[in-house]
């Protein structure tokens, strides 16, 4: 063993003096290249210096992809159903809470316990959605869609928002990418002044 550590100090010794240079060149072109300081360095690095053998990613991370494979798969979507049905779900809560019937009516009951319980249970629906469709349950996921959007349209009556209305800012918003439209929105200190989020 210590036969082994004097031989390999003999040898650095030993070395001429052009490798030695050329060993220490390379250590610092490693040091240049490798992948933090590439990552922190803005400084453009010298094109001559030879490279590290450091791999260049082909492709995306495992997650990257699967998230992509999702959002990019065709939906199987079939006309059984339209939404000309939010509408006319709107018309018939509207009539329960005119008509005032909380002995009949889960709507008119509700809209009868006051505008926090009404949005509480728009809360709680929205988090059972968020449940199902976190644990990858579709026909659940369906299910409480419809519940979410039962809810949403009892919170539009109770407010005395019309569907109308909420169809309006929708398509104000067609064709227009919620990327582009996210970076319109005010920066920095101003943004902080008009939002409860942190900056
Ligand atoms: N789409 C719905 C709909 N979806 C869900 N629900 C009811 O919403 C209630 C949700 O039950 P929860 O236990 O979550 O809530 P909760 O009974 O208020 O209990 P708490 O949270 O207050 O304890 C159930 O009674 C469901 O039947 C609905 N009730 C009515 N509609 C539509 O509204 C129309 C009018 O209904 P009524 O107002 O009942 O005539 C109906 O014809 C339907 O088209």
């Amino acid at each position: 063993m210590a036969k082994t550590t004097k031989a390999k100090a003999g040898a650095k010794k030993k070395l001429p003096l052009r490798d030695a240079a050329l060993k220490a060149t390379q250590a610092l072109a490693g040091k240049a290249v490798g992948k933090k300081s590439r990552k922190r360095s803005a400084v453009p690095l010298p094109a001559l210096l030879p490279a590290t053998g450091a791999k260049v990613k082909a492709k995306p991370p495992k997650a990257v992809r699967q998230a992509e494979a999702r959002h990019l798969a065709p939906l199987d979507l079939q006309p059984v159903g339209d939404a000309a049905v939010l509408d006319r779900l709107w018309q018939t809560v509207e009539s329960r809470r005119a008509a005032g019937d909380v002995a009949n009516s889960h709507s008119a009951r509700l809209i009868a316990r006051g505008t926090p319980k009404v949005a509480q249970k728009l809360g709680e629906e929205a988090v059972e959605c968020v449940i199902e469709a976190t644990q990858g349950n579709r026909a659940e996921t369906i299910l409480e869609s419809a519940d979410l959007l039962y809810h949403l349209v009892v919170v539009w009556v109770d407010a005395g928002i019309r569907p109308d209305e909420v169809w309006a800012e929708l398509r104000r918003r067609e064709g227009i990418s919620g990327i582009v439209e996210k970076a319109s929105r005010p920066k920095g200190i101003v943004r902080a002044a008009r939002t409860t989020k942190l900056p």
